[in-house]
């Protein structure tokens, strides 16, 4: 498959290229110059198929001819090593569980799809890469882990100082060996945009081969398109009208959502559930895109004040306000009311939400009053756990630690604090 980039204004590249450079050289996003739609006889037999079987047909118009079936089948095969159950709360709304990866977020997948195909490329050990994330949170600790020890691969990750919490700055400043975590003063935003300044500048690009591991790059983007087709085939037999609530920041895996529809899977209709960073939302109501500095909550992964997938989203739907108003509600959701969520989650259906997911179960709840007939899908994009605080100061009871999150307690921070482009830049080429 060949990319071409969204400012139109680079040349059009393969898969290959596409991964390595992360971001075009006009600063575009990559997109796929075509989408084939599966045949209808893969969604009627997909109860027959296996999650690695599905993730395979799904991705492999994506990335061949640079990477062959064979290894393909192994990358989504090792990948996928965990489970993505649906847990029903009601007859209305269920979750899909994305946190039983090894640093219990979404992240997971895209984290290790991507190191995978990077690891193919560099096989010979010939290029070495710099990978730079930005993160609010999950991407860092699931980047470090996926990326931890891949030969010919530096990852640099960049966070923003008393942004993230404890538990996600151990998970990307602890691991050591070929990670290297950056503590910012600044938000999220000031990250992202210190990182794609990076791939611009000719004083580094000329030294090193840079690249993203934030959703930008499409090896990360997607495969998180799988997680649609997974909730798809658990509920399909007993749930028509199937519409999934996503806890966005970045919008990238509502994207990635949009392209499992794109390749025929029968989605209703997606809500994109925002905290008080809220964009999209009012893009929605008003036809107006104007970004503003992020804000601190307690679903803090989503602070995320300029999207960078929304240009995606327009792409999909080719620029095309009507068509795509007519496929996606957004609603946004203050601190108290995520917070009041949870307890109701807890209190009703003896469930714990992490404050992402119960951002998505508020989006479930207020589309359901206009639409009683559908059945939402909320995502669960982290564990509970890894928003420690919040959540026991909230349901009023303590929560075992997961090995996964045990793990990494206790262990030594170790990363250098940075405040502008010139710092980063520095620390590149030191
Ligand atoms: C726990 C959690 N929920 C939701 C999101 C938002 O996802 P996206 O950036 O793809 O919109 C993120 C970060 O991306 C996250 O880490
Ligand atoms: N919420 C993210 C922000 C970056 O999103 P990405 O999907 O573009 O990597 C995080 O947790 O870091």
């Amino acid at each position: 498959m060949n990319y071409y980039s969204l400012n139109k204004e680079a040349e059009n590249t393969s898969f290959k290229d596409a991964v390595i450079k992360g971001l075009a050289p006009d600063k575009g996003l990559y997109f796929p110059e075509s989408i084939t739609p599966l045949p209808k006889s893969f969604f009627d037999n997909i109860d027959n198929l296996s999650h690695t079987e599905i993730a395979f047909e799904a991705i492999k118009q994506f990335v061949s001819p640079e990477i062959p079936a064979s290894v393909l089948k192994t990358i989504v095969e090792e990948t996928l090593s965990f489970d993505f159950p649906v847990v029903k709360l009601n007859d209305n709304i269920s979750t899909l569980e994305l946190f039983h990866g090894p640093t219990m977020a979404f992240k997971d997948v895209g984290a290790r799809f991507m190191a995978r195909c990077l690891g193919y490329f560099n096989k010979d050990n010939t290029n070495e890469v710099t990978v730079l994330v930005a993160t609010s949170g999950d991407t860092g600790g699931a980047v470090a882990n996926g990326f931890l020890g891949v030969k010919g691969v530096n990852v640099v990750i960049l966070y923003p100082s008393g942004k993230v919490s404890d538990i996600q700055e151990m998970q990307l400043t602890t691991l050591g060996q070929n990670i290297k975590a950056l503590e910012v003063d600044g938000t999220f935003d000031d990250c992202q945009a210190m990182v794609k300044t990076a791939f611009l500048d000719e004083t580094l690009t000329s030294k090193m081969q840079l690249t993203s591991a934030n959703s930008i790059n499409v090896a990360r983007w997607l495969p998180q398109l799988f997680y649609f087709m997974f909730a798809y085939k658990q509920l399909h037999n007993t749930h028509e009208n199937i519409v999934f609530s996503v806890p966005s920041g970045n919008f990238g895996n509502v994207c990635a959502g949009m392209m499992a529809q794109q390749l025929g899977l029968p989605i209703k209709h997606f809500i994109a559930s925002n905290n008080e960073n809220n964009v999209v939302t009012r893009y929605l109501d008003s036809e107006k895109y104007e970004p503003k500095p992020s804000v601190q909550t307690i679903s803090n992964a989503m602070d995320v004040g300029a999207p960078s997938n929304f240009i995606r989203i327009q792409e999909i739907y080719k620029n095309n306000f009507s068509a795509l108003k007519e496929n996606i509600s957004s609603y946004s959701f203050s601190d108290d009311e995520t917070c009041e969520a949870m307890l109701e989650i807890f209190n009703t259906y003896n469930y714990v939400a992490d404050p992402h997911g119960a951002v998505g179960y508020l989006g479930s709840k207020n589309y359901l009053k206009d639409n009683p007939n559908a059945h939402c899908v909320f995502l669960e994009t982290a564990h509970p756990t890894k928003f420690l605080d919040v959540v026991e100061k909230v349901i009023k009871e303590k929560q075992p630690l997961p090995e996964q999150i045990q793990s990494v307690m206790g262990r030594e921070k170790v990363a250098v604090s940075i405040a502008t482009y010139n710092d980063l830049k520095d620390f590149l080429l030191s």
